[in-house]
């Protein structure tokens, strides 16, 4: 449930993994490009969970038409610019909309700046028109390797001014956190907030990881902290939060059951968790299945949520005077 006196914010939102189905069939047919389907409804097993899948991996491939058909700026432009207006449709406040400037670009060559430039354009646009409160995440692709994550890294400097924080995600198993050591050293060297995907195909060791080598202030999903207890109390006392995702969780096959999911046992454990979507066009979700379907499903009470609600404010990469802003809004 949702308590309306409060900000709703989702502080962990692929813009990327947010492409809507009929976008993709749009510009694929202005770029000119074969897409594995031309109607909507053949379209979607393509681009959207149908199954949950085996694991991380495949579940992530689920998100390459979405980037295959950005054949340009504009494309790049207009989903940033879309992604607003869906945030704002969501009844979402404040949103944190992360993306990979990498990935993006990648099948079209677009220059990784000028997609970082147009992802900031677009999401300034809708701010505009919208009145949704939006923060840019970069993120480092790591499934791409370091050289990868390094031009990411370069192009999200190049426009530091835009961008609140950055990132690791993708196969966390395939590339842990150490190959990014220098990465994150220059991230907060520039004054980058930090998060990192971190304990969700790997285990509470990556956590750590995160949190000591990369710096990270936040944790993505963090499920696997549950199997280390001195990691738990860690996270309360020093108020390391964490984005959980919950239907993202099942569809990742990284937890199999909502009712055996760990964000219950964060809450109750003094940590700053937090309910998210991860990928809402992939998932096939958006934030309300979040707190009405899954939250309870998860097991958590109505106190759990307005707390895990008022911890997405907590934890936002915002000023402590934007934090009180955004509450004062809401509270009318
Ligand atoms: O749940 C997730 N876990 C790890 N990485 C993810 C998840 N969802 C998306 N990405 C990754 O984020 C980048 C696009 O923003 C891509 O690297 C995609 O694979
Ligand atoms: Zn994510």
């Amino acid at each position: 449930m949702i308590d309306l006196k409060l900000p709703l914010t989702d502080i962990h939102r692929h813009l990327d993994g947010n492409i809507r189905a009929q976008t993709i069939l749009d510009l694929g047919r202005q770029h000119n490009l074969t897409l594995p389907a031309d109607s909507l409804d053949a379209l979607r097993p393509h681009v959207q969970v149908t199954a949950n899948e085996p694991d991380l991996v495949s579940f992530l491939q689920k998100l390459d038409w979405g980037v295959k058909v950005l054949g340009d700026l504009d494309a790049c432009r207009r989903i940033a610019l879309e992604n607003v207006e869906d945030a704002a449709r969501a009844g979402i406040h404040y949103a944190e909309l992360r993306f990979s400037p990498g990935y993006m670009a990648m099948t079209h060559k677009l220059p990784i700046a000028g997609v970082v430039e147009a992802v900031i354009d677009g999401v300034r646009a809708g701010i505009q028109q919208y009145g949704v409160d939006v923060r840019l995440t970069g993120i480092m692709s790591r499934t791409f390797g370091e050289e990868a994550c390094l031009r990411e890294l370069e192009g999200l400097l190049a426009h530091r001014d835009g961008i609140t924080a950055v990132d690791l995600a993708g196969d966390e198993l395939g590339f842990p956190g150490s190959e990014f050591l220098s990465h994150f050293n220059r991230a907060r060297d520039a004054g980058f907030r930090i998060t990192v995907h971190a304990g969700e195909a790997a285990g509470p060791e990556s956590i750590w990881q995160a949190i000591r080598e990369l710096g990270a202030e936040r944790i993505g999903h963090g499920v696997k902290a549950i199997e280390d207890r001195a990691l738990m109390d860690f996270l309360a006392e020093q108020r390391i939060g964490i984005e959980s995702c919950l239907t993202s969780n099942i569809q990742t096959s990284t937890v199999s059951l909502l009712s055996s999911h760990p964000l219950k046992t964060f809450l109750q454990h003094g940590i700053l968790a937090t309910i998210n979507t991860d990928d809402p066009a992939v998932q096939g979700v958006e934030l309300a299945h979040e707190y009405e379907v899954a939250a309870p499903q998860a097991g958590l009470t109505a106190e759990e949520m307005r707390q895990a609600q008022d911890n997405g404010v907590t934890i936002a990469f915002l000023s402590d005077a934007e934090k009180a802003a955004l509450r004062a809004r809401v509270a009318g």
